[in-house]
Formats: C-alpha cells, sequence, structure tokens
C-alpha cells in the first residue's frame, strides 16, 4: 500500500517511448526554489512559459514549456511544477534527473534548505494526494485510473462521467438521505419520551422504501459500469472437432486459433478479448475434452478443466452432425456431468449446436444452433452472450463503477433490508434499527472514501433544537 506521505515527489508524467511532447511533474510544497534553479526564474502562476530547461551548469538540456499550479489551485492540491518538453526517452529521463539534482542543491547545507527530499513518485502518489487534499473523491481517483486504461470507447465515457463526479453525486444522494433517516432514529432514540408514533409520523418507513429504490436503481447502473469495466470471462468448452476454434474465431472476426479437420488440434488456451456493444467478454478457447494417451494433449485438457473452473459462463459446443451417434451423445453427457459437479450453480452453460449447415437433423430445443463456418447464427449467439452477462443498456449513461463499488452497494442493499426488517416489527428494536443504518452508511462511505461519522451529529445538532 502506498503510505501517506507530503514528500515533495517528481515523475515522467507521459507515456515512455517516443512522442512529440513528454511531461516531467513535480508535486510538493514550496517549490520555487527548485522552479528558480530550473528555469532561472519564477513562473507566472497557470502561465506558460517557453524557455529553456538547464542543467547544473546553466546549459539547455531542452526548450519547453514550463507551468507552475501554486498549491491548493492544481491537481494534486500541492505546489506543481510541469516541465512539458520534447517526448524522447532519454531527454525526460535527462530532466527527471536533473530535478533530483537541483532538488538537492536547493537542499545543500551551504544554501537554505528549503526543498526536502524531492524523491520519484510512486504509482497512482500524485492521485493519492489529489484525494488526500480533498480534490477528489476515491470513486473519482478510481475514475482516472479507469479512463486511462478504458479499452472501449464505451468504457472511457463513462470512466468520464464517473471522474466528473457523477456515481459520487449519486451516492452522495444516497448518503444524504440515509442520514436524514439516521437522524430521525437516533433522535428517537436520544429522546425516549419523544413516541415511536414520531418514527411513523416521519414517515420513517416511506423513506426507507423509497432509499431502498434510490439503491437500487444505482445498483443497476453501477453493475451495468463494473461490467462494462471488468467484461466476463467465457470459456468454450466440448469434444474434440466440435468446432470451438473455429467459433472463437467466428466471434473474434480472425483467424486466430487453428483449425484444422485434426480432431485435438488445440492444446493450449487461446484468448482473445472481444467486444459485444462495448461490453468486453474475455474468450478462451480451449482443447477438446477428451481421455487421451498423448501427453502433451493431457496437459491441453488439464489447462482446459483450469479454465473452466474460472469461468462466468461456458459456451459448451456440440458438433450437430454427430450429436446422433450413441458413443458421442455419451460423451457429451459425461462432459455435461462434470460440468455442473465442478462449476458453481451461477455460472451458466449454453449449449451451442454447431455445423448446422452440415447437419441433417434439427438442433435440440434449447442453447444456439449456429456454424462457425457460414456465421449464420453467430448474431444470435452474441445476443444471448450479452444476457448471459447481464447487459441492460441503461438510457441515461453509465458511469464507470468497479466489483469494490457493487460490493459495497449490496452490503448496504443488505443493511436496509435488516433496517426494514427491524422497523415493520411490533415493537421495533430501535437500536438495532440504528445500527444497520449505521452499517448502511459505512458501507456507502467506503465508495467514497469518507468515514466521518462525525458528520451525523453535526446535522442532527443542526436540525434539531436539542435544549429544548
Ligand atoms: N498538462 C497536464 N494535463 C493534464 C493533467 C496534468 O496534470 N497536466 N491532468 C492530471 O491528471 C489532467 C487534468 N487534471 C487537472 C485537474 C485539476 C487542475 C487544476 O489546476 N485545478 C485547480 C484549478 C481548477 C479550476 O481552475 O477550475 C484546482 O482544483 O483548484 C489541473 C489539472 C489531464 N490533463
Ligand atoms: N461444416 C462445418 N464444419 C465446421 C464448422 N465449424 C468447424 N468446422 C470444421 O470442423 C473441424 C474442426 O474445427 P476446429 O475449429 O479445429 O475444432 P476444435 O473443436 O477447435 O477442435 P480441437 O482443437 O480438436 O479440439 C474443422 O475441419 C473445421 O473446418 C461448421 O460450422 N460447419
Amino acid at each position: 500500500m502506498l503510505a501517506r506521505s507530503t514528500d515533495p515527489i517528481v515523475a515522467i508524467a507521459t507515456a515512455p517511448g517516443r512522442g512529440a511532447v513528454g511531461i516531467v511533474r513535480v508535486s510538493g510544497r514550496a517549490l520555487g526554489p527548485l522552479i528558480d534553479a530550473l528555469c532561472g526564474r519564477p513562473l507566472k502562476p497557470r502561465e506558460a512559459t517557453y524557455l529553456p530547461f538547464l542543467d547544473a551548469d546553466g546549459e539547455a538540456i531542452d526548450r519547453g514549456l514550463a507551468l507552475h499550479f501554486p498549491a491548493p489551485h492544481s491537481f494534486t492540491g500541492e505546489d506543481v511544477l510541469e516541465l512539458q518538453a520534447h517526448g524522447g526517452a532519454v531527454v525526460l529521463q535527462l530532466l527527471l534527473a536533473r530535478c533530483l539534482e537541483a532538488a538537492a542543491e536547493v537542499d545543500a547545507p551551504s544554501g537554505k534548505p528549503r526543498l526536502r527530499g524531492l524523491r520519484v513518485a510512486e504509482p497512482g502518489e500524485f492521485s493519492q494526494r489529489a484525494f488526500l487534499n480533498g480534490k477528489i473523491d476515491l470513486a473519482q481517483a478510481e475514475a482516472i485510473a479507469d479512463l486511462i486504461d478504458a479499452s472501449t470507447e464505451a468504457a472511457a465515457r463513462s470512466a468520464g462521467r464517473s471522474l466528473s463526479g457523477a456515481f459520487s453525486r449519486e451516492v452522495h444522494g444516497l448518503r444524504d438521505a440515509l442520514v436524514h433517516l439516521r437522524m430521525l432514529v437516533e433522535a428517537t432514540l436520544d429522546f425516549p419520551e419523544e413516541d415511536i408514533d414520531f418514527l411513523q409520523k416521519a414517515d420513517a418507513a416511506g423513506q426507507l422504501a423509497a432509499l431502498q429504490a434510490q439503491l437500487a436503481a444505482v445498483g443497476v447502473r453501477a453493475r451495468q459500469g463494473a461490467l462494462l469495466r471488468e467484461g466476463i470471462k467465457v470459456v468454450i468448452a466440448g469434444q474434440p472437432n466440435a468446432g470451438k476454434s473455429s467459433l472463437l474465431n467466428a466471434l473474434a472476426g480472425a483467424e486466430l486459433a487453428i483449425v484444422s479437420a485434426v480432431a485435438g488440434t488445440t492444446r493450449d488456451v487461446v484468448s482473445q478479448t472481444i467486444q459485444i456493444q462495448g461490453v468486453p467478454l474475455h474468450v478462451a478457447d480451449t482443447a477438446g475434452l477428451r481421455d487421451s494417451s498423448d501427453e502433451v494433449e493431457q496437459i491441453g485438457v488439464a489447462r482446459a478443466w483450469g479454465q473452466i473452473d474460472s469461468a462466468d459462463a461456458v459456451l459448451f459446443l456440440h458438433d450437430l452432425t454427430r450429436t446422433e451417434a450413441p458413443a458421442y451423445a455419451a460423451a457429451d453427457a459425461e462432459i455435461l456431468r462434470t460440468l455442473q459437479s465442478r462449476l458453481a450453480a451461477d455460472v451458466p452453460v449454453l449449449d451451442v449446436w454447431n455445423k448446422q449447415d452440415a447437419a441433417s437433423s434439427p438442433a435440440p430445443a434449447g442453447g444456439v444452433a449456429l456454424s462457425a463456418k457460414t456465421g449464420d447464427g453467430i448474431e444470435a449467439l452474441r445476443q444471448r452472450l450479452l444476457e448471459i452477462a447481464g447487459w441492460q443498456s441503461v438510457p441515461e449513461g453509465l458511469y464507470l463503477a468497479r466489483a469494490r463499488h457493487v460490493d459495497a452497494l449490496a452490503r448496504v442493499a443488505r443493511h436496509l433490508a435488516q433496517a426494514g426488517a427491524h422497523l415493520g416489527a411490533r415493537n421495533p428494536a430501535l437500536d438495532l434499527l440504528a445500527e444497520e443504518l449505521r452499517l448502511a452508511q459505512n458501507a456507502l462511505n467506503e465508495i467514497t472514501g469518507e468515514f466521518g461519522s462525525d458528520d451525523l451529529l453535526g446535522v442532527i445538532f443542526s436540525r434539531f433544537c436539542i435544549g429544548k
């Protein structure tokens, strides 16, 4: 874990490799002396200045734009200095080294030690500072990473929405409603002379129901957002020669896996991430499942089962031209038994009947019939995969969420359900009700990274006249 610290930090902010422009970024307190040493003069706040970046001998390493964002009006909330130079790996390394050297000069006993120990930043440290200094909350900090990592347009757009605070605002809205409800309950607890009817009159149950509905709506969007970010893992399994590699290629629209009429061609796992309406599906083609005396094939089969064990969904592929052969059907039944015994109950297994083009008999009901060769039925399979992934398009636009958020929201829902049970009891145990609401708020606060339970008291005191 990244420890909290306030040392000045420096890093190359741009991607490694060649680029038109590259940026070295420094964050810390009181960067003035460092700026003097590097740029030879003070910089106007938030204004790009074209100047030479000086080495120790006063010679220019490069010419570029220098920018000073004085604290607190910067990305991190500290003083930030940016050197925007030419984007070569060596130039940027030289500038980085020069920053460290200049900081050491500023710190040297001969001069006044005004900038303590500039060091190279840990990954995520600039964003961590932005969070610690209250510039962004935890969900927004995560959105920065997600935006950078986004592999689809939909993921990038929804991460952008989270970064701008759309998700955090929803969470805050939930929190405000929850705080209001807690306030009612705690007041009833603190002032026993207040009738229990007080809760009823204030429609605590109605408020709770409204909160639960609001939470459910946020939950749906967060789950969709998490799906966009994380996708699901789909494993294609089946007997040799069923057409698993052909199916992967058809889904991916590229010749990734080797297709041949020789049964037992695929040995190693071939994985590819495909997108269906922006949802990433990590599809793995595996070795055909059968008993084999070939050592390499045995390893392949073991790997196939390994993949299946970690699947979110399994496509169980059958060769429709052979399903009527008793031995073939028996082997499929055997595979199905093993699948059922190994997979968790919530991992769907979809029957896919391949080689429809060459088959004389129709596919059994359920599942999807297709031809990996002609592409017939592939679109229907893609739609089924989206359903299996649980994708629902949400009209208002998504925010990118993470499994962590989805999990926290689910815990909030559980505590609210418990609270509802207490509230609905004939003689509500108010202390237990209050506790469930408190736990619900803690779970909610985990999302944005705030834990101030004192702010609840603040709200209570500000809204109730205690002296009365
Ligand atoms: N050159 C450059 N581009 C960049 C960044 C950067 O650090 N440097 N960013 C880094 O990730 C992102 C932009 N993030 C930023 C966030 C806040 C402030 C900032 O100056 N905030 C002040 C003033 C706000 C205002 O005027 O509205 C503040 O919060 O007080 C700057 C960049 C993307 N582009
Ligand atoms: N007619 C027809 N042939 C197909 C279809 N899909 C695959 N094949 C053929 O079936 C044979 C096996 O295909 P693969 O995709 O290599 O099968 P696999 O399941 O990956 O095979 P293993 O690697 O042995 O497990 C090849 O000759 C393919 O051309 C299809 O939809 N129709």
